[in-house]
């Protein structure tokens, strides 16, 4: 690996599901500090492909390289401690504190007998912090609402360390203050490359620096994926073609957000 290998990399990647193909052939670069918003129609394979970046399922086609290496070789410890990964659901079957919730992301680091020490508290606790969801430590998991599990998922997902943050719809549930407040603690996260579906194309305008943009009706009327800084891709003409619906670019201090035109 040299200075400049890309954090994560997608060679000629192809992700199926049954005989659709969501994404056709994608040669995508993510370097350490860029945030990048994976942006589509409802359907059009942001899960799955995030679910293919994670390792959690294999590729149709291609190859997803993290550090410079093949996700087929690196082993599950050693890629829980590259990139962490937070689904959009979450099944909580037994009874445990938050604070065990987070601390299972400090499982790769763990001694052999498995035990966890004072630091991965420490850390735990501070990403409970970073989360405003200090005070609900030492409650039952099975008992927070939508918005308290989601920002408990992203302290579990922060105290893993990875170079990595992978991210599926992390503002689901949130209230605004909380979009607001996840979207302000993420870019303060330079040291890290994070990849995060979203469906507030404002909020990737606010938070993110690159896009990923899934557009219908590319070659045989198949999906089209184009990557770039944000500015590059989120227009209205690129909007359009994601989303089938118009939309209108309004200046706010400063700042260009879209809205669907009336
Ligand atoms: N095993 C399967 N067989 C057939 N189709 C599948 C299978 N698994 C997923 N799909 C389909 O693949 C498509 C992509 O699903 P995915 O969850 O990745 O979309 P998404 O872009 O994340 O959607 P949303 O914005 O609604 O969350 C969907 O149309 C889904 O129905």
């Amino acid at each position: 690996m040299t200075a400049d290998t890309p954090l994560l990399s997608t060679h000629a990647l192809v992700v199926r599901a049954g005989q659709r193909t969501l994404v056709p052939a994608l040669d995508w670069q993510v370097l350490p500090g860029q945030r990048w918003a994976l942006l589509g129609q409802n359907g059009c394979g942001k899960t799955t492909l995030l679910r293919t970046l994670a390792g959690l399922s294999a590729p149709a086609g291609g190859e997803v390289r993290l550090l410079g290496q093949s996700l087929a070789h690196i082993r599950t410890r050693e890629l829980a401690t590259h990139r962490a990964w937070c689904p959009q659901q979450h099944h909580d079957v037994f009874a445990m504190s938050v604070l065990d919730v987070v601390l299972a992301g400090r499982q790769p680091y763990a001694g052999r007998l498995g035990w966890l020490g004072p630091d991965d508290r420490a850390i735990a606790a501070a990403c409970l912090a970073q989360c405003d969801a200090a005070h609900l430590a030492d409650q039952d998991v099975r008992s927070l609402s939508g918005g308290e599990r989601q920002r408990v998922a992203l302290a579990a997902a922060l105290a893993q360390q990875t170079p990595l943050l992978l991210l599926d719809e992390p503002t689901a549930h949130l209230d605004v203050n909380h979009q607001l407040a996840l979207g302000r603690l993420l870019t303060t996260r330079r040291e890290q490359a994070i990849v995060m579906s979203l469906h507030d194309v404002n909020l990737a305008q606010r938070c993110c620096t690159h896009a990923l943009l899934c557009l219908q009706g590319g070659s045989a009327g198949g999906p089209r994926w184009l990557a770039g800084a944000l500015h590059e891709v989120l227009n209205p003409a690129h909007l359009e073609q994601a989303y089938a619906c118009h939309m209108l670019p309004v200046t706010l201090q400063g700042q260009t957000y879209f809205v669907p035109a009336p």
